[in-house]
């Protein structure tokens, strides 16, 4: 599976470098990073931390050193730490910048008669206008949520070496390198392939994700709890995607009530599952130039949709359209998801959405944990303008292309590049 034009894309490389000169940053897991200015036999030391004050309370683990790889996805406290060099750290160094609060619409997706009518005009419009809007009435357990945020927060808290175990190829875990293009970022995470059922399959043959590395274990839900929990998790939020595109196209007024839809739902479709995660704002010195730094540089994603969900830590911010950033303010009960419009839904729907331009910024002291579902098309589907949404003898603003030939253009791209340019009529 070609993955190259998704900002998503495993960064290959993705370990720390052991040859990174020093000084050096390290990127903490659950802990606050500190500047340490070291040897090239630092990049490479487990730090241990029992006292963690940046963790939630649920995220708290019982004190179980030595964590060894036996106890990976159990309750280990150890955490370890990624090497960033100084020249890195200056790349990723941002101005403390606060933008002001985006006014972010929520849209209730247990709405019905008339309501429901409202919330699929509301959506067009939200989508119209910023590209991106919270979800409320999702009908995902919050139960089911928090369990895989928390089994994800113990997977990153693990020793480095077990978490890049687990850096299977094509897809698996991976830091500070997003995509192939050189984009740096204060951020670690886990990427895997979203499968027709909605488990989150084996990262490859010979380094499945991340059961291997729990010894001598079966995946069952005792054994490997973030693959299952993950696994169900994304079956529920593709289902969740589904539903959004089944009262967008309503809202738009298309007759195939699963026009959009239909393109999550095969069983080919090419979606995956990111789960990211932000250490907290490190003390910066002289060399960081500045008192935030980029988490996730600035993109669109590519695919259809993408539903977010975060542990609540700020970071994330859109672009308006006149080009101002603004941050997405925290939902309140913390059970809605963001979700917001990809590249290719900019083309399904001829340019009226937008696909939104963000990123993250980590300007906080607290972890940011968030998993993403991006709802992608099958490879082979060729994605045009509805033609329910080209007005009669309206020209498309796009030519036809497949989303493997799409994915396939982004190669090698940075995260900023605008990738649908080259598709343009
Ligand atoms: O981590 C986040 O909150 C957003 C990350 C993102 O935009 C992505 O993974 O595509
Ligand atoms: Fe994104």
């Amino acid at each position: 599976m070609d993955q190259c034009v998704d900002p998503s894309i495993d960064a290959r490389s993705n370990g720390p470098d052991h040859r990174t000169p020093s000084p050096v940053v390290y990127l903490a897991s659950a802990v606050p990073a500190r500047i340490y200015r070291g040897g090239e036999h630092e990049s490479s030391r487990l730090v241990s931390n029992s006292n963690s004050p940046a963790l939630p309370v649920q995220w708290q683990a019982p004190v179980t050193p030595p964590c060894s790889a036996f106890h990976l996805l159990r309750l280990c406290r150890v955490s370890t730490m990624v090497v960033l060099a100084k020249g890195e750290l200056e790349q990723i160094a941002l101005p403390a910048v606060q933008p002001p609060a985006a006014d972010v619409r929520a849209i209730d997706l247990s709405a019905t008669g008339p309501a429901r009518t409202a919330a699929g005009r509301a959506l067009v419009a939200a989508c119209e206008e910023h590209g991106f809007f919270r979800l409320t009435g999702h009908g995902v357990a919050p139960g089911l949520v928090r369990a895989a945020e928390a089994a994800a927060a113990r997977f990153f808290a693990l020793p480095q070496p077990d978490k890049e175990a687990a850096a299977g190829l094509p897809l698996g875990y991976a830091s500070k390198r997003i995509g192939s293009g050189g984009d740096l970022g204060w951020i670690e995470y886990l990427l895997l392939s979203v499968t027709p059922s909605g488990a989150v399959p084996l990262a490859s043959s010979s380094s499945p994700l991340p059961c291997a590395l729990t010894a001598a274990t079966s995946a069952t839900t005792l054994s490997c709890p973030l693959r299952e929990l993950l696994g169900e998790y994304s079956a529920e939020v593709r289902r969740v995607a589904c539903a959004v595109l089944e009262l967008m196209a309503e809202g738009l007024g298309v007759a195939q009530a699963d026009a959009l839809a239909r393109l999550v739902a095969r069983e080919d479709s090419d979606s995956m599952l990111r789960v990211n995660h932000y250490p907290p704002r490190p003390e910066l010195g002289g060399g960081g130039g500045g008192k935030n730094l980029t988490g996730f540089g600035e993109h669109t994603d590519p695919q259809i949709i993408s539903v977010l969900r975060s542990n609540g830590a700020p970071g994330l911010e859109i672009s308006l359209r006149d080009g101002a950033w603004a941050s997405v303010p925290h939902d309140g009960d913390g059970d809605s998801f963001f979700v917001n419009v990809g590249d290719t839904l900019q083309v399904l729907t001829n340019g009226r959405f937008r696909s939104v331009k963000h990123r993250v910024v980590v300007n906080s002291e607290r972890s940011r944990v968030s998993m993403i579902f991006f709802g992608g098309p099958p490879p082979g589907e060729r994605l045009a303008p509805l033609p329910a949404l080209l007005a009669a003898g309206g020209r498309s603003r796009y030519r036809e292309f497949t989303w493997k030939e799409y994915k396939g253009s982004g190669c090698k791209g940075r995260l900023a590049d605008d990738r649908l340019c080259r598709f343009e009529n």
